[in-house]
């Protein structure tokens, strides 16, 4: 599985929630075309999701479930039954918030139920802390992630150091978040990442036509 994600693309078939895109029938419409662009994998959002795009595709499909908690700021993943209901739907891998914030339940019972159901388990990771504890618990996977969308404030380029650092750990490495053009893709994998997953820059139509509309704004000139 993870030979074949080597060196390679992942797409985040996520597209803005509640948008025009989202829906089951779209997105494995986008991970039809993303394995037709060359992408190796993709990373789907909600079981639903993952079902449609299993069916479209046979690449491996990176799975997660976003939950929105009153007691706890993480999202990606947070319950064992999440990951029994992705695999059952043909996650192959399943990606998990492995921050150190306050949890409805622990990183550990996580990986032991991904690995009982046969999956691969993905750490979405923060910073080198995390990557570490989710190594030493024993991740197949760690991302990059969560850089960034801790603290208050995300900034605009990837976390390319952190990429560096995990490379050094001897895990395979996924680096993801904000690698919004094909160079900050290909530094991801020349800075150590064994794969690098884009999203927003492919799939969110909503926000790659704000990038272009805001520079169009930005010369000025009234309409
Ligand atoms: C922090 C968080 O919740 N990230 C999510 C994880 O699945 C997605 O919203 C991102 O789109 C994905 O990580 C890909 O990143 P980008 O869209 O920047 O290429």
């Amino acid at each position: 599985m993870l030979e074949n994600l080597k060196n390679n693309l992942i797409v985040s078939c996520q597209p803005v929630v509640g948008g025009p895109m989202d829906s089951p029938a779209i997105i494995a419409a986008m991970a039809k075309a993303s394995v037709a662009g060359g992408a190796a994998g993709v990373r789907v959002e909600g079981v639903a999701n993952v079902a449609a795009a299993r069916a479209a595709v046979t690449c491996p499909i990176i799975g997660i479930v976003k939950v929105a908690l009153e007691t706890s700021a993480v999202k990606i993943t947070p319950f064992a039954q999440n990951v029994v209901d992705l695999i059952s739907a043909g996650a192959d891998i399943v990606a998990v918030d492995a921050t150190d914030r306050d949890r409805p339940e622990t990183i550990g019972s996580a990986i032991e139920i991904t690995k009982q159901h046969g999956g691969l388990f993905m750490a979405d990771c923060s910073n080198l802390k995390d990557g570490v504890n989710a190594q030493r618990l024993g991740a197949d996977i760690l991302g990059t992630t969560m850089s960034g969308y801790t603290e208050r404030t995300t900034p605009e380029e990837p976390d390319l150091e952190l990429v560096g650092e995990f490379s050094r750990l001897g895990t395979f490495v996924i680096a993801e978040g904000r690698y919004n053009t094909p160079d900050l893709a290909a530094r991801a994998i020349r800075s150590g990442a064994d794969a690098v997953v884009v999203g927003s820059a492919i799939t969110r139509l909503e926000v790659v036509t704000r990038w272009f509309r805001d520079a169009v704004d930005e010369v000025g000139v009234k309409r």
